[in-house]
């Protein structure tokens, strides 16, 4: 396998990107030119901080060929575009054969909820203290456990039991919150999302939990539930505030992730007129924010 590397000013990444696809290059990736400098920039913005970028100022641009002269072939393509004008070539150079497959399931580890409450990959045994097991790969959906926000609401649920419970999962991703619902004796599921792929991750998730749950689109939520999950982000979890409360039964929880531990006022402030809104748990500069309706 073999890479070419190119310099690319921000405006022409989408160009090269493309002209490298239709030259058969097997991958494209970009990263910023500038990562572990004082250039560096930040793609992602906070308030009160310039607006997030669409772009690096300077990208490294690497695609991946099967053969050397494919690659250096490609290279005097591009050189020849106008919208090349400003880049440059880096080099190509031989990339050394690896196991993809087994290099990509490495970075998955099985990962701990409790010290009995595991997350494992199919391709990993559980540890032998695990008591509880939830068996998921990493796929299209977010929720595979390494979040932080996952993890804590995981950890609520292991440790207050939802035996003989309805419970809804609201946002569900993978479904992972909605799988360790069952496994901690929920007895019956909703899991829903706007995101269809998200649906199907969940459906496909529960099947290999050996888990009954139904998953849907949101309007497949309907009526009181004993406790309401919920792992969305600060904005949307405001905005869904009395739609949520209104599914939690009287007495019942509801449990919130997906919330920075600055963003805990805002969200009380919008939770008021429901609920009121505790901080219960927190990892990483992101709470867990629980309360009893
Ligand atoms: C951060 S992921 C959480 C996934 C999983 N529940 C977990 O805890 O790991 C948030 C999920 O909420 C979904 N989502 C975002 N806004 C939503 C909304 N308004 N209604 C329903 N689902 C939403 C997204 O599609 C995404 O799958």
């Amino acid at each position: 396998m073999f890479e070419l590397r190119l310099l690319v000013p921000e405006d022409n990444v989408e160009n090269v990107s493309d002209a490298l696809d239709a030259l058969d290059a097997l991958s494209v990736s970009v990263e910023d030119a500038d990562a572990h400098t004082d250039a560096e920039q930040a793609l992602f913005g906070e308030p009160g901080m310039p607006p997030p970028k669409e772009g690096w100022q300077r990208s490294r641009v690497i695609a991946l060929f099967p053969t050397e002269p494919a690659a250096r072939e490609a290279a005097t393509v591009l050189e020849f575009q106008d919208f090349f004008n400003g880049c440059s070539i880096l080099g190509v150079a031989n990339v050394p054969e690896q196991d993809w497959v087994r290099l990509t399931q490495s970075q998955f580890a099985p990962v701990e909820v409790t010290p009995e409450f595991w997350i494992v990959p199919t391709w990993h045994e559980p540890p032998a203290q695990a008591r509880q097991v939830i068996r998921l790969d990493p796929g299209l959906a977010f929720g595979t456990g390494t979040h932080p926000t996952t993890r804590m609401c995981l950890r609520w649920i292991a440790t207050h039991g939802l035996e003989g419970q309805r419970v809804l999962d609201y946002g569900c991703g993978s479904g992972i919150l909605a799988i360790g619902a069952a496994k901690y004796g929920a007895a019956r599921i909703d899991a829903v999302d706007i995101d269809e792929a998200a649906v199907e991750s969940t459906r496909l998730n529960a099947e290999a939990n050996a888990v009954q749950l139904n998953a849907g689109l949101p309007d497949k939520a309907e009526g009181r539930y004993q406790t309401v999950l919920a792992n969305i982000l600060a904005t949307p979890l405001k905005l869904l505030a009395p739609l949520l409360c209104g599914h939690v039964a009287p007495g019942g929880s509801l449990v919130l992730a997906g919330i920075l531990e600055r963003q805990a006022d805002e969200l009380k402030e919008a939770y008021a007129p429901y609920a009121r809104l505790q901080v219960s748990d927190s990892e990483d500069g992101w709470i867990l924010m629980t309360a009893t309706v």
